[in-house]
């Protein structure tokens, strides 16, 4: 049977079915005519709508054209230069934001903290209602505006509260955001407490439009209207009658019963601090309406005078991946690239330097119909007009190739094509299929592209994580910077507006204020990622660019630009230099970054626990008699450091992750393996715990503590028998007195030997990524005493059946002074002689000085070990601060 047209389906279903559903009535048979009719209509759709000569005319109808329209594009009104919103006073104000929620989970609360971090503004978040939190440090204001996410709370907050709010404000020139919320009961012209303010609630609203006079907008355009509904039924709106109100924003009343009056409403009200002395910026409803995420940036710029004010410049690169790629009708034919070139000329008339850059793999050159491979013709003969950059030759994952050879002769491919057909090959730049071994790092990539194409600069949506995108960030591998990469909404799928997934409103929403028009406004460097199958077909792309770049132009000041993509990276990394460190996850956490992980890796090969330090309180030992146990291995040796691989701090976390897990070989019987790392330097490293979580977030943390100032003493002499220069020129006691005014060397040293003792302030570090369950503290000195004892407990904790029984391992050995480990009946195998060593026992009065020095951090602890749960504290701590008090 021939399909010839569309309606053709509904005989057929019409017709077959009820005949099989009311003879047969088997449910075999229902299931088998679903299916006919399944594949019917998928042959229909594959064989017919796409390759009929008639498709063309089926979708070139209703191709979009953009149609954004404005006076800014007409140029017909030139609006004065966006305001600087920084101030000639000394601000004593940091440029940080407090916002007050009603709980930690309310919605709004939660959207003004996701619109603060996608524009990195650092913010902390209270709960309003209870005490209000230190506002100042010394002579500075921690928070240059407030945020209330129910104005109501700052209404109705007490008297002593307020009172103690409002100075700040008015001392500190900071200035209050509040937001009013909904409520069940509508009101109408109620005064606001104290204030000669009046709203209307649960209104309707229509038609926004911005005061252009208003000297809050500065990244927001004033000029145009936002036809249409506003999203929600409950806006709240603001009448005044004092003159320190003037509105920011008005909208209509949305409502049949209200032709007669058609002055505009005030939903956004600033407050110009001539009533009480407090500037302020009320919202008369949420953040669902676009316009409101502006205008709150703009509020944020303006009320903290300038700290908060974000750089108007952005920057737009669109990657065209895939040229040459797309399957036979759906690639482009000489018209698709004629339209290509056509929009770029107008988007660069609005975007300085903007062209598309072009990314192909070469095997699929003329594998379109024929009309497409004219389309290719057409491309390289414009090869110029674009910017190009390499894909894989056949598009295959980089992560599947068996080796970094194969995956060099693939790539060398490509650039043999590019050669061939004129194609530059100097960009510095490439993207991965699928962002294959971009991120999670696959060394292999890195290598090839460095090697064939001396790639610099890359990019990527998936670190950390595709999601939220706000959070995508960029960091630095192996001389590689990788940028994050932002979705337009299109993908490969998406070629015809009728079948765009929610349909052509929901694009068209994300282009006029939605997702899209966000992504521009908060990303400073923007590179969208697109395929070649988007500017055929219904050509979405160019529509889509083309409009969103327009709609940034009518409402907002920003200064739209493109570079190529290495200049990105270098501005990239010059607005975020701390960005350039990367923070390595575990692959196997996500599921999208565990299909682009090698099938040769395995994340079994990490460890479960650490042994972090600090050094010298026995760390060796207990690495030593944990390794003796069937169930648990160590790391294989490092040959720089020996048993320590030292990954999460220092220069050997830039080698990578498959560098680290190459310490942990593939274990023979998973089960029993209980595979973990000491490294006695991670304890104190500002870094690691960070790290360390991003990587092992389950991991079980091991820490041995022993008095601090002993700790410090036995590090002397290791470091002092290590051959320092430092430490051989001055005794313990001149090292640990030393002051600031000493000489650098001295100084270093004395901080290296001191520092790691606080023991306090880097165990909340700890804490503050880690559970306080996955923490184990022993005590350093019932290790040295009692190891048996020490590991039963470990074993416990670790949760290690069956138990291993150390008794019969372990032995105390007069000559060495120390358990070591049982060889045989009369003979036993102790740590080497830098273990355990023979020096003088410290002078009093160091051991004075050092009691004084640790009396603060070894309280903090005290404290700590007590909210910790904690039965005894250690007799070392109790001796070191009851001496103290007596001295
Ligand atoms: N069983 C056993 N054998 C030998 N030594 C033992 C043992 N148990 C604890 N200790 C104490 O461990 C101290 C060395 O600590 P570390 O191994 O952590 O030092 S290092 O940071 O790895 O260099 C070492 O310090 P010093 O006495 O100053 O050498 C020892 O006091």
């Amino acid at each position: 049977m021939k399909l010839t047209t569309g309606d053709a389906v509904v005989p057929l279903l019409g017709a077959i079915a009820p005949r099989y559903v009311v003879k047969q009535a088997t449910v075999k048979r229902c299931v088998a005519a679903l299916l006919l009719v399944s594949m019917a209509s998928i042959f229909y759709y594959t064989h017919y709508i796409i390759s009929s000569p008639l498709s063309s005319l089926i979708h070139r109808d209703t191709r979009p054209e953009p149609a954004i329209r404005c006076s800014t594009l007409r140029g017909a009104t030139r609006l004065p230069k966006a305001p600087d919103h920084r101030s000639e006073a000394r601000l004593r104000i940091d440029p940080k934001v407090l916002v007050f929620v009603e709980t930690l989970y309310s919605r709004l609360g939660r959207e003004i903290a996701e619109l603060l971090v996608y524009n990195r503004i650092k913010y902390k978040v209270e709960v309003a209602g209870k005490s209000l939190p230190v506002l100042t440090n010394l002579d500075k204001g921690r928070y240059g505006v407030l945020i209330f996410e129910n104005l109501n709370k700052y209404l109705q907050m007490d008297k002593w509260n307020r009172e103690l709010l409002d100075k700040y404000c008015r001392e500190y020139s900071v200035g209050i955001v509040g937001f009013t919320p909904p409520g069940e009961e509508s009101l109408v012209g109620a005064q606001l407490k104290g204030f000669p303010l009046f709203v209307h609630t649960n209104l309707r609203l229509k038609d926004a439009q911005l005061n252009a006079a208003s000297p809050i907008l500065r990244l927001t355009r004033a000029g145009e209207t936002a036809w249409g509904p506003l999203p929600g039924y409950d806006w709240t709106i603001f009448q005044a009658n004092h003159s320190t109100y003037e509105p920011l924003a008005w909208a209509h009343r949305d409502s049949l019963d209200y032709a007669t009056n058609k002055s505009p409403l005030a939903t956004v009200m600033q407050d110009h601090g001539r009533y009480d002395g407090i500037q302020r910026v009320f919202f008369g409803g949420g953040l669902k309406f676009w316009l409101h995420k502006l205008l709150l940036l703009d509020s944020l710029s303006y009320l903290s005078h300038g700290q908060l004010s974000l750089s108007l410049n952005r920057m737009i690169l669109v990657d065209v991946d895939d040229i040459f790629v797309g399957e036979k009708g759906t690639r482009l034919k000489k018209d698709d690239v004629l339209a290509l070139l056509a929009t770029q000329q107008r988007i660069q008339a609005l975007v300085p330097g903007f062209k598309f850059n072009l990314g192909f793999s070469g095997k699929y050159f003329h594998h379109g119909t024929s009309e497409e491979n004219l389309g290719d013709d057409m491309i390289l003969e414009n090869v110029d007009r674009f910017t190009w950059f390499s894909h894989m030759w056949n598009h295959q994952q980089p992560h599947l190739y068996e080796n970094v050879t194969h995956l060099q002769l693939d790539m060398a491919l490509n650039k043999q094509f590019a050669k061939e057909y004129g194609i530059p090959t100097g960009s510095g730049y490439s993207v991965s299929p699928h962002h294959s071994g971009v991120y999670p790092v696959h060394e292999g990539l890195y290598e090839a592209w460095k090697k064939v194409w001396n790639i610099k600069v890359t990019s990527t949506e998936e670190y950390p994580h595709l999601r939220p995108a706000r959070l995508r960030r960029g960091f630095v591998h192996r001389g590689i910077m990788v940028l994050p990469r932002q979705t337009c909404g299109l993908f490969t799928h998406t070629i015809f507006i009728e079948r765009y997934p929610g349909g052509r409103d929901k694009l068209d929403e994300s282009i006029q204020g939605g997702e899209l028009f966000q992504t521009i406004v908060y990303n400073p460097i923007n590179i969208f990622m697109t395929h070649m199958s988007n500017y055929g077909n219904d050509r979405l792309a160019l529509y889509t660019f083309e409009s969103v770049i327009k709609f940034i132009q009518c409402w907002t000041n920003l200064r739209l630009s493109s570079a190529p993509p290495l200049q990105l990276g270098e501005r990239y990394f010059q607005l975020y230099p701390e960005e350039m460190d990367p923070v390595w996850g575990n692959p196997c956490d996500d599921p999208r970054h565990q299909r682009i992980w090698s099938k040769n890796k395995t994340c079994d090969q990490l460890p479960r626990f650490l042994v972090i330090g600090p050094q010298k309180t026995g760390t060796t030992a207990l690495y030593t008699f944990l390794s003796l146990h069937p169930a648990i291995s160590s790391n294989l040796p490092s040959p720089d450091t020996f048993e320590e691989i030292q990954f999460f701090n220092g220069k050997n976390y830039y080698r990578g992750l498959d560098w680290y897990m190459s310490f942990f070989p593939a274990a023979k019987n998973e089960s029993s393996r209980y595979l973990f790392e000491k490294s006695a330097t991670y304890f104190d490293g500002e870094l690691v715990p960070r790290r360390a979580h991003a990587l092992l977030p389950k991991a079980k943390l091991i820490t041995i503590l022993l008095s601090p100032a002993r700790r410090a003493y036995s590090w002397y002499q290791h470091t002092k028998v290590h051959g320092d220069v430092t430490a051989k020129n001055y005794s313990f006691h001149s090292v640990i007195t030393a002051t600031d005014t000493a000489p650098k060397a001295l100084r270093d040293l004395r901080n290296r030997c001191l520092n790691p003792g606080k023991y306090s302030q880097h165990l909340e570090r700890w804490l503050s990524y880690y559970p306080a369950q996955q923490l184990h503290i022993i005590d350093g000195e019932l290790l040295r005493q009692n190891p048996i004892e020490t590991l039963h407990e470990l074993q416990r904790f670790l949760k290690i059946t069956p138990t291993f029984n150390y008794s019969t391992h372990l032995r105390y050995d007069p000559k060495k002074g120390f358990f070591c480990q049982v060889t045989n009946e009369d003979r036993t195998k102790c740590l080497g002689k830098s273990k355990g060593r023979q020096y003088p026992p410290m002078e009093d009065r160091s051991y004075k000085f050092l009691q004084r020095y640790y009396l603060s951090h070894n309280t903090a602890l005290v404290k700590l070990l007590k909210r910790l749960g904690s039965r005894t504290i250690p007799q070392w701590l109790k001796d070191d601060l009851t001496d103290t008090v007596m001295t």
